[in-house]
């Protein structure tokens, strides 16, 4: 494909046709054909267990890994051949290692000083981007002196010194504990925006890639299980492949016939315009509604988990699999209780094997 082909699209920063890794001459590539494109300003989550091929990925993208196959295009120029340092991307690896011997100011510099910017031009972009990053003032503290995540702004103050039109990050937040992660995504969201920074993310933390991104690409095996919003993705996993890697597990097997899918935990209703026949079947938790014990499907309270917003219920039904359930604290039984189960058809999702039709 030219740039000519391309220039009647969307202005798609990045695009990727049919890239193939492979890393033994037998078996499954570690990136299958895979096609993606990443509009200007978009920020893109890549999320896949781990050996999904999600980091080999972004090295194709740097020019860090030959692609066996296919194409990478950045603003529709194939980069075939082009070195890592020319392609404009910025980088930012789990490890952030950031050099121990140089001050803030010197790491977040590094980049620009590579690129020969004036002294001036230097000090006023460390000092923008610390003021950015919530580090203001920080230009001459050691680097050893600051926190875990710090660290991780100044590495990120770094990469994005150099005003790359693609910023890559592997699993930025990665070492850090979850409640500076959690406040850290909310941060990097504004400031993404703020900059009208490009990004293409991975991470193999679901809640991460939802906090942060306007899409989300799951990755199965080398290959794109789902791309959409993280709504969409978390609303309609595309397949049970998906639905159990953002923890859903209540997945049955099920025929649907008319309104309702004779499943092992009796019927379930399905939404409207759903296809008959087999499919497998997923009720998110917040789908399963408690009632009174002689009402809805006998289940009892095999275990209760406190979650902070909710409590995760674990019901073994009369017959079938184990079923997850989200209720609020004052509401929740208590464990060895008998409960009823009803089912709302809007949290019930027809994955792969059956789709809803239209
Ligand atoms: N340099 C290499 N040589 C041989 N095999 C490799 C190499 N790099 C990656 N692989 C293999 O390619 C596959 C994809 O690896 P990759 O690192 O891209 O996965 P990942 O999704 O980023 O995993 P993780 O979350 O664990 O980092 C894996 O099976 C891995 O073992």
């Amino acid at each position: 494909m030219t740039a000519a082909d391309t220039s009647t699209r969307a202005p798609e920063l990045l695009r990727l046709g049919g890239v193939t890794v492979r890393f033994t001459a037998a078996g499954r590539p570690a990136l299958d054909a895979v096609d993606l494109d990443v509009a200007a300003q978009e920020i893109v989550c890549v999320l896949g267990p781990s050996g999904s091929g999600k980091s080999t990925l972004l090295r194709v993208v740097a020019g860090l890994q030959h692609a066996d196959a296919g194409q990478v295009l950045l603003e529709g120029r194939e980069q075939r051949g082009v070195p890592a340092h020319r392609r404009g991307v910025g980088l930012m690896f789990q490890d952030h290692q950031l050099f121990p011997q140089r001050d803030v100011e010197g790491n977040v510099a590094f980049g620009l000083r590579m690129r020969g910017s004036s002294r001036a031009e230097r000090e006023r972009t460390v000092t923008e981007l610390l003021d950015l990053v919530g580090l203001p003032g920080a230009q001459r503290r050691a680097v050893a002196s600051l926190s875990g995540g710090e660290q991780q702004r100044v590495a990120l103050a770094r990469a994005l010194a150099p005003r790359p039109r693609l910023l890559m990050l592997d699993e930025p937040l990665g070492q850090l504990d979850r409640g500076l992660r959690e406040r850290l995504v909310v941060e990097l969201r504004r400031l993404f925006r703020e900059l009208g920074t490009t990004v293409l993310a991975v991470t193999h933390d679901q809640g991460e890639a939802f906090a942060l991104a306007d899409r989300v690409v799951v990755m199965q095996d080398g290959r794109i299980a789902q791309s959409g919003t993280p709504l969409e993705v978390w609303q309609r996993p595309a397949s049970e492949f998906v639905a159990r890697f953002l923890g859903f597990d209540n997945v049955v097997e099920a025929t649907v016939r008319g309104e309702a899918a004779a499943t092992p935990w009796g019927k379930v209703p399905v939404p409207d315009g759903t296809t008959d026949g087999p499919c497998r079947l997923l009720v998110r938790p917040a789908g399963v509604r408690l009632t009174a014990a002689p009402d809805g499907v006998p289940a009892t309270v095999a275990a209760r988990t406190f979650r902070g917003t909710h409590v995760a219920l674990l019901l073994q039904p009369a017959a079938g699999p184990q079923i997850e359930a989200a209720c609020t604290l004052r509401d929740a039984p208590d464990v060895g209780e008998r409960v009823g189960l009803a089912f709302a058809a809007a949290d019930v999702v027809v994955l792969d094997g059956g789709a809803p039709a239209g």
